[in-house]
C-alpha cells in the first residue's frame, strides 16, 4: 500500500508533502509543535486541512480544495490504525477482546476473532496476558496489546504518534524490538522524538520544523551528512560498526556489548552498536562492571551546549553536567573513561 498526502492548514500554520511506499517505514522527527501529529492527523483524517489530498494505493481519502471534490472519508472507515503515546484500551474488555474487537466489527465469528486476537497477542510476545483487563496490565504490555489490537484491525498503514513516550526507559528497548518486527514490511508513518527510533526502525526519515519538511533522506543519509538541527541530532548518536563476535559488536580498538534489535547476527556479520550521548558516563578512574561498556580514551574536544557539556573523544560523544564536566575537569587530552549499560546500546545487523 502506498500513500500519498500533500496538504495545507492555516490554522496550524502547517503544510507537507509526504509519499510513503508500499512496505516503507517513514519516521517523522522534528522539535515540539513541528507538525508531526498534524500530519497524522490529516493521514488518519482527524483533521480537516484547508487544502489537501490523501491517498492510499491510488484511493482518494481526502481531496479538499479549490477545484477539488470535497471529498473527506470518515476515520473509521480509511483503515489506517493510529496508535498513540498511550493504548487507550477499552478499560471494561480483557485484553483478549480488545483485540478481537477489530475482527469482530469487520463482522468475523466471535471465535475466529478470538483465535486471530490470540495470534496477534502472542505475536507481540504479551499471548499469556489474554484475559487480563487493562487496569491489570503494565505500561509495556498495555502498549504491546494496543499494538496487537491495531494489526487485527488490518490496516493499509499503520500510524504511530510517539509509541514509546509514554513508557519507562527500561521497557523501551522491547517494545522497540517488537515493533522491529511488526514494521519490517509494513507501509507504516512514526512520529519520534527519538533518532534511535529513526534509525531502527525506519526506512526514512523526513525531518519537520516550524510546520515545514526541512529535510528528508534514507536514515544512514541523513546521519551521515545532516543538513537540519534535528538531522545533526540524529548524527549525534554513537555508532560503532563492527563485526559481530563472542556476543559483541567488535571494532577497530573497541568492543561494544548491548541488546539485539531484531534477528541474531551471525559470527562475523556487520554491525552496528548505537546509543545516545546521554547514556555515556564519564569518568577518570577505571570502571569496572560486568555490565557496564567502558573505553578508554582521550578527550579531543570539550563543547558547550546549553545546560550540557558535549564531550569528544574521537569519534564517541558523551553528554555531562557542566558540574561533572568541571568536577572532572575536563579538557582537551584529558585521558579518561567512558561508560555505557549494555542495556542502553542498540545492535542492529547492517
Ligand atoms: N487541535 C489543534 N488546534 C489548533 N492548533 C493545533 C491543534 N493541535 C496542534 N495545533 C498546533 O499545530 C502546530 C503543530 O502541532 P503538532 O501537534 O502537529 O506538532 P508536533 O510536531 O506533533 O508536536 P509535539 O512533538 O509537541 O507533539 C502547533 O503550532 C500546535 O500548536
Amino acid at each position: 500500500m502506498s500513500v500519498e498526502v500533500e496538504f495545507f492548514t492555516a490554522e496550524r500554520d502547517v503544510g507537507a508533502a509526504l509519499r510513503v511506499a508500499a512496505g516503507e517505514t517513514v519516521a517523522l522527527l522534528g522539535p515540539n509543535g513541528s507538525g508531526k501529529s498534524t500530519v497524522l492527523g490529516v493521514l488518519a483524517g482527524l483533521v480537516r486541512p484547508d487544502t489537501g489530498r490523501v491517498s492510499i494505493d491510488g484511493e482518494v481519502l481526502t481531496d479538499i480544495g479549490p477545484g477539488s471534490s470535497g471529498r473527506m472519508v470518515a476515520p473509521h472507515a480509511r483503515r489506517t490504525a493510529l496508535l498513540g503515546q498511550d493504548a487507550l484500551l477499552f478499560p471494561h474488555l480483557d485484553a483478549l477482546e480488545n483485540v478481537a474487537f477489530g475482527p469482530r466489527s469487520r463482522g468475523t465469528h466471535r471465535r475466529t476473532a478470538r483465535a486471530e486476537a490470540q495470534g496477534w497477542l502472542e505475536a507481540v510476545g504479551v499471548g499469556e496476558l489474554g484475559r487480563r483487563r487493562p487496569g491489570e496490565l503494565s505500561g509495556g504490555q498495555a502498549q504491546r496489546v494496543a499494538v496487537a489490537r491495531a494489526l487485527a484491525a488490518d490496516p493499509r498503514v499503520l500510524l504511530l504518534d510517539e509509541p514509546m513516550a509514554a513508557l519507562d526507559v527500561t521497557v523501551q528497548p522491547s517494545l522497540r524490538q517488537v515493533l522491529r518486527r511488526v514494521l519490517a514490511d509494513r507501509t507504516a508513518v512514526i512520529v519520534t522524538h527519538d533518532p534511535l527510533d529513526a534509525l531502527l526502525l525506519a526506512d526514512r526519515v523526513v525531518v519537520l520544523e516550524a510546520g515545514r519538511v526541512v529535510e528528508e533522506g534514507v536514515s544512514k543519509d541523513v546521519l551521515s551528512r545532516p543538513r537540519s538541527a534535528f538531522g545533526a541530532r540524529l548524527a549525534g548518536l554513537n555508532l560503532v560498526r563492527g563485526t559481530w563476535r563472542d556476543d559483541a559488536v567488535e571494532a577497530e580498538q573497541l568492543v561494544v556489548h548491548g541488546l539485539i534489535e531484531g534477528e541474531a547476527p551471525s559470527i562475523g556479520d556487520a554491525v552496528i552498536a548505537a546509543f545516545r550521548p546521554q547514556a555515556v558516563a564519564v569518568y577518570r578512574e577505571k570502571v569496572r562492571g560486568s555490565p557496564r561498556n567502558t573505553f578508554l580514551v582521550v578527550v579531543s574536544e570539550v563543547e558547550p551546549r546549553g545546560d550540557l557539556v558535549r564531550v569528544h573523544a574521537g569519534d564517541l560523544v558523551a553528554d555531562v553536567t557542566v558540574q561533572a564536566a568541571a568536577d572532572l575537569e575536563l579538557v582537551q587530552g584529558s585521558a579518561v573513561t567512558f561508560s555505557v549499560k549494555a542495556t542502553e546500546v542498540s545492535v542492529y545487523g547492517i
